[in-house]
């Protein structure tokens, strides 16, 4: 898929069918009707998803992790240094970080783009580079990507996606990692839910106080600086990151393969954001993996209209909520699957 129009219309609406399908035979497994409760839901989202029911087993989950660096880290809204991006994405190379701990213990592989870091980790079987720009500019000052620097990110994410599927991946998770990114995640929150920066912007990695005022100052001037305009590219270019471009572009090309999106933290559900307003028919595919502490996650996970599945307290990121999510996920299809119908109790 090598542009962005195309991506966009290769996405279709899940359809409800399937899960009218799913719910009924819910109706005659060997078990008190609903009580399975929202794994019910899911599994009825998974037919509706693959336009099969049941559903397929997710049997080779993947996560892909977009990491950028953001030149609005000059303004400090982040107490961390920049390099940290770099150090973890080698991290996640090496097998790491708290996104390989869990992914190993839930048997889901990792892929790593660097959609646009300051300083490129070296070369590693598990990383891609999109190769456009090393960072972000300052989104409080000028725009942090021109649109051809989005859209090339967005393509890139969708190149991975595809990747990943023609692999034989069956689910795909969304994770990040860019020190800074919950600034430009709260000023795309804002602009597509219309929440003022004040409620959406928050801690992040653990900020103190004054520097939360100034993060919220600095989310407000962004969108002060780009106004009304809220067309889609255009708004993602202005005050997103290039992880951001990069996971909505994995959204869309998983949804047009019919594989369902699993969202993890603040950023995620921000790149989800965006990827909804350009293209509306990507929202049934989404499921929202954990509720994140951040309450920009909260404000984006009720505009889209999701219920996330896990509230573990986390606020890391990296994908690390959407994984834990994976084995439920999994469940749901295996019970809609597997389950004796009650007429085949004693057969
Ligand atoms: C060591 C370390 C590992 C991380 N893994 C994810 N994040 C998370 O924190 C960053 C965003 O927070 P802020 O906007 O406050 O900088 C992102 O990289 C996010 O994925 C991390 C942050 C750190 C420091
Ligand atoms: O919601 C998240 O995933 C998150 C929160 C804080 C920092 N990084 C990520």
């Amino acid at each position: 898929m090598n542009d962005l129009a195309t991506l966009v219309e290769a996405v279709e609406p899940i359809e409800d069918r399937f899960a009218l399908m799913a719910v009924q035979r819910h109706h005659g497994l060997a078990k008190p009707q609903g009580s399975l409760g929202r794994l019910e839901t899911l599994a009825a989202q998974l037919a509706a998803i693959a336009r099969v029911c049941p559903p397929p087993a997710v049997d080779n989950p993947g996560l892909i992790i977009a990491a950028g660096d953001h030149g609005v880290h000059a303004q400090g809204v982040s107490p961390w240094p920049q390099e940290i991006t770099t150090l973890m994405v080698e991290s996640f190379c090496a097998g790491r970080a708290s996104a390989n701990a869990i992914a190993a213990a839930c048997g889901i592989r990792v892929a790593v783009l660097d959609a646009g870091i300051a300083k490129p980790p070296a070369d590693h079987p598990v990383i891609r580079s999109a190769a456009i720009m090393n960072g972000t500019r300052d989104l409080r000052i000028e725009p942090a990507m021109t649109v051809d620097e989005c859209t090339a990110a967005i393509l890139a994410g969708a190149s991975l996606a595809d990747h990943m599927i023609d692999t034989g991946a069956d689910l795909i998770a969304l994770g990040d990692m860019g020190i800074a990114n919950t600034t430009p995640s709260a000023a795309l929150i804002a602009a597509f839910t219309g929440q003022s920066p004040e409620l959406v912007t928050g801690r992040g990695t653990g900020i103190d106080d004054r520097t939360l005022d100034l993060k919220k100052t600095v989310v407000a001037d962004a969108l002060a600086r780009h106004g009304e305009d809220r067309d889609p590219l255009r708004t993602l270019a202005s005050i997103g990151g290039l992880e951001h471009a990069a996971l909505a572009g994995v959204a869309l090309a998983a949804a047009a393969r019919r594989v369902p999106v699993l969202l993890d933290g603040v950023n995620t559900v921000a790149a989800a954001l965006a990827a909804a307003a350009l293209c509306p028919d990507v929202l049934g595919h989404l499921i929202a993996g954990h509720r994140s502490v951040e309450p920009g996650a909260s404000a984006g996970l009720a505009h889209l209209g999701l219920e996330p599945i896990l509230d573990l307290e986390l606020r890391l990121g990296e994908g690390t909520g959407a994984l834990l999510a994976v084995p439920i996920i999994r469940s749901a299809a295996a019970v809609l699957r597997e389950v004796a119908g009650l007429d085949e109790l004693g057969t």
